[in-house]
């Protein structure tokens, strides 16, 4: 087997930069028949690699729905969605998991157990990875959790933790695994203004450190400006040029 060794290169490979995600043409209906309603309307967008996005514009206009096709939550219907290179329309179920595993989330309510410690819900999600399962979690939980200024609450459960910890403990869960990318529904919607801003900041510094993409839905005007791009969906359209909309004014 020893002459299968590969040669060590000594340089820097090149590296490409694809779109982690790719939209083309994407259309979404709820509902079958009479009932039938089309909720997204020729979407095209295309998110690089350490990114950060937010996705903002009135209730209803298909923000969560887009960043749930993003997240592969659901199989695209019609036009072209690729996470990570893989086309999703149509997809089955098997590469949803699959791809669901590089994906981190961080929802409104922060959705950790409740039975679980924070550094035990941190450790979960690491669990979930067979790369990890040679190395100490409880150690890689623990340093994720001081990341978010958390070292002292590490086996406090969520209920004796404050909103804003809570949803840093969500962070620290969503990012441990070093996901390509990050989604994130109204991370802030329950924080007082500087909790929220603490969590933004958090995961603007850790998606920096880690190269990753973060898309983030808010109707918080007070975070826009940790974002590279601002998309504005309206009506199941997206203006995907930030001076077609008037934004945090
Ligand atoms: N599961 C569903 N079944 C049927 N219609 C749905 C479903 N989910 C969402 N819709 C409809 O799709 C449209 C877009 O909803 P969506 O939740 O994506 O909007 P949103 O911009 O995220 O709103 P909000 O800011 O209030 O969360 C709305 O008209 C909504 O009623």
């Amino acid at each position: 087997m020893d002459s299968l060794q590969l040669p060590i290169t000594h340089y820097p490979l090149p590296i490409t930069m694809q779109p982690v995600i790719s939209i083309q043409n994407l259309n979404h209906y709820f509902g079958q028949g009479e009932l039938k309603k089309q909720v997204l309307f020729d979407i095209n967008l295309e998110i690089m690699p350490g990114e950060i996005i937010i996705m903002t514009g009135p209730s209803g206009s298909g923000k969560t729905t887009l960043l749930t096709l993003m997240g592969g939550l659901r199989s695209a219907q019609e036009g072209s969605l690729k996470i990570l290179e893989q086309e999703i329309r149509g997809a089955n179920k098997q590469l949803l998991t699959r791809l669901r595993c590089q994906i981190g989330y961080i929802f409104q309510a922060h959705n950790l157990m409740s039975f679980l410690t924070a550094k035990q819900n941190v450790r979960m999600s690491l669990e979930l990875h067979d790369r990890y399962l040679a190395e100490d979690l409880n150690a890689k939980a623990t340093a994720m959790l001081e990341s978010v200024g958390l070292g002292n609450r590490v086996d406090y459960y969520p209920e004796n933790l404050s909103g804003g910890q809570k949803q840093r403990v969500a962070i620290a869960r969503a990012l441990v695994s070093h996901p390509k990318i990050v989604l994130a529904d109204e991370p802030t919607a329950a924080l007082d203004k500087q909790s929220g801003r603490d969590v933004v900041e958090i995961m603007q510094r850790l998606a920096k450190e880690q190269g990753c993409t973060i898309l983030l839905v808010t109707h918080d005007n007070r975070i826009l400006d940790i974002a590279d791009r601002i998309v504005y969906m309206e009506d199941g359209y997206l203006a995907n040029n930030p001076n077609s909309a008037v934004l945090g004014e």
